[in-house]
């Protein structure tokens, strides 16, 4: 028998766990997920787009308008640093694979944790100043920035456990 050879590349392997990481997010707008591998492609964190730990999320605003106390926007911890948090070794030398390009908060976080590269799917907020202080943050740093794309690639997770 020879081998299957329609597995997953390792680029699929982790932005796909990145995806479903996002998927945990209760943002109604936005689901963002992170995922750090080291160098020997060992996955040492992840995350996603959430309320700090503690705060239920009936207490807390997810909209995006109005008075800024009455927004997502100040109490949200960004997908980039919660798997930058919750990492279990120093992340030096690591690669983080985001579905989106990270914030400047969250490039600020990625230089000071040593991590080297950053893998991204999507830059929608390309044209925000915030997307832009972020490149800066990130190049200045010399970490390496790269967009991948799969075109329309899409993977089904079958639960269904007589299919397996
Ligand atoms: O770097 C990021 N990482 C991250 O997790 N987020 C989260 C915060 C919010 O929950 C959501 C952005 O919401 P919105 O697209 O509605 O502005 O994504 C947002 C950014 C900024 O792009
Ligand atoms: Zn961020």
């Amino acid at each position: 028998m020879s081998k299957r050879e329609d597995y997953i590349s390792w680029n699929e392997y982790f932005m796909g766990l990145a995806l479903l990481s996002g998927k945990r997010s209760k943002d109604p707008t936005t689901q963002v997920g992170a995922c750090i591998i080291d160098e020997d492609k060992k996955i040492v964190g992840i995350g996603y787009n959430g309320f700090p730990l503690g705060s239920s999320d009936d207490n807390m605003p997810w909209g995006k308008q109005g008075d800024f106390l009455e927004t997502k926007y100040p109490y949200v911890v960004h997908a980039e640093l919660n798997a930058i948090l919750n990492s279990i070794k120093s992340l030096k030398g690591c690669t983080v694979y985001v579905t989106h390009f990270p914030c400047n908060e969250c490039a600020k976080a990625i230089v000071q944790s040593k991590i080297s590269r950053v893998i991204y799917l999507s830059d929608k907020h390309k044209d925000k100043d915030s997307f832009k202080a972020s490149k800066r943050i990130l190049e200045n740093a010399g970490i390496k920035i790269e967009k991948i794309s799969f075109g329309s690639k899409k993977i089904i997770l079958d639960f269904d456990e007589t299919n397996l």
